[in-house]
């Protein structure tokens, strides 16, 4: 799809809303406005956009990038062809945008692992972690969301730190060498995912501090830690020194900012306050169907997107 075309889309769709009777009501200043680059890094996804672009990831990218976002994340990276991974990465190239995360251990993240002594077990997780480096530099990507498993039921919980310390220490020096870091993500309990080990950003700071390694930090995923612990801000400045990439979601629901009870214009006006440049990953769903609810989410940064 060209250019164009997705600009006219968007100031069709633009139109719906404000309930305008043609596609002439649309003033330049508005359509100029619509493709401005976002201020922050906010990184969309494959499918969130592909009413408005088409099924092709290509073309999701562009119209991505004709809205004004310079980042884009893709959790499932790792089971993309080849091709695909090379046609993304490609493309984002010519366009400028900046990869964010993958999922470094995608068929992983349900067993017990990283807490465990089993070799075989953290064996997979170091087999895992190599395989994850060849796909991370075919597609430029910086960052891997790593999710540490399970908490094991039968060993003491000083146990699993420790075995969860010395394993994120060998991935490291797997990492390193390719100037690739791991962002360890804790997820919440009551909603989406319970039994996992690492689910407070606490835990979190105190996992990086012990590990001690460039390669080894923190995903400050804003939806997962309002349901774990709230008291978004402050804890942010806590782990402030271990955070290099956020994602969001509002909750309840996990859509775009402004459908729960997050403030996210003040959140993010507060991490660009104290000079954060990084991605913010888009980890969520769209509130309303459609070219509409495309649009509505398009908005929603908008209007969060710090000054
Ligand atoms: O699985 C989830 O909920 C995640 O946030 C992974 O990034």
């Amino acid at each position: 799809m060209q250019r164009r075309d997705f600009l006219a889309q968007t100031a069709l769709a633009a139109g719906a809303m404000a309930s305008v009777s043609s596609l002439s009501n649309i003033s330049k200043a508005e359509a100029a406005e619509t493709s401005k680059p976002f201020s922050m890094k906010f990184a969309p996804h494959f499918g969130m956009f592909k009413h408005s672009a088409g099924e092709d990831l290509v073309d999701q990218l562009k119209f991505s990038s004709d809205q004004g976002f310079t980042a884009w994340e893709d959790n499932g990276m790792k089971r993309r062809s080849v091709e695909d991974q090379k046609r993304i990465a490609s493309t984002m190239e010519q366009l400028n945008m900046e990869m964010g995360v993958l999922v470094a251990l995608i068929d992983l993240k349900n067993k017990i692992n990283f807490v465990s002594d089993d070799k075989a077990a953290r064996e997979e997780v170091l087999q895992g972690m190599r395989e994850t480096v060849d796909v991370a530099k075919r597609v430029n990507a910086k960052w891997l969301t790593v999710v540490p498993g399970y908490v094991h039921s039968r060993l003491p919980h000083d146990y699993q730190m420790a075995n969860c310390i010395e394993l994120l220490r060998q991935c490291c020096d797997i990492l390193e060498p390719h100037g690739l870091t791991m962002v360890l993500e804790p997820l919440n309990h009551p909603t989406n995912h319970p039994g996992l080990f690492l689910h407070e950003s606490p835990q979190a700071y105190l996992i990086c501090r012990a590990v001690n390694r460039p390669s080894c930090k923190i995903l400050f995923d804003i939806y997962h830690q309002q349901i774990t612990e709230g008291n978004l801000i402050p804890n942010i400045d806590h782990c402030w020194s271990e955070i290099p990439y956020f994602q969001a979601g509002d909750n309840p629901g996990r859509n775009e900012p402004g459908t729960g009870e997050i403030n996210f214009k003040n959140v993010f006006q507060h991490i660009a306050n104290k000079g954060y440049t990084g991605i913010v990953g888009m980890e969520h769903g769209n509130s309303q169907p459609g070219v509409e609810g495309e649009q509505a989410v398009i908005k929603a940064y908008r209007a969060v997107d710090p000054s």
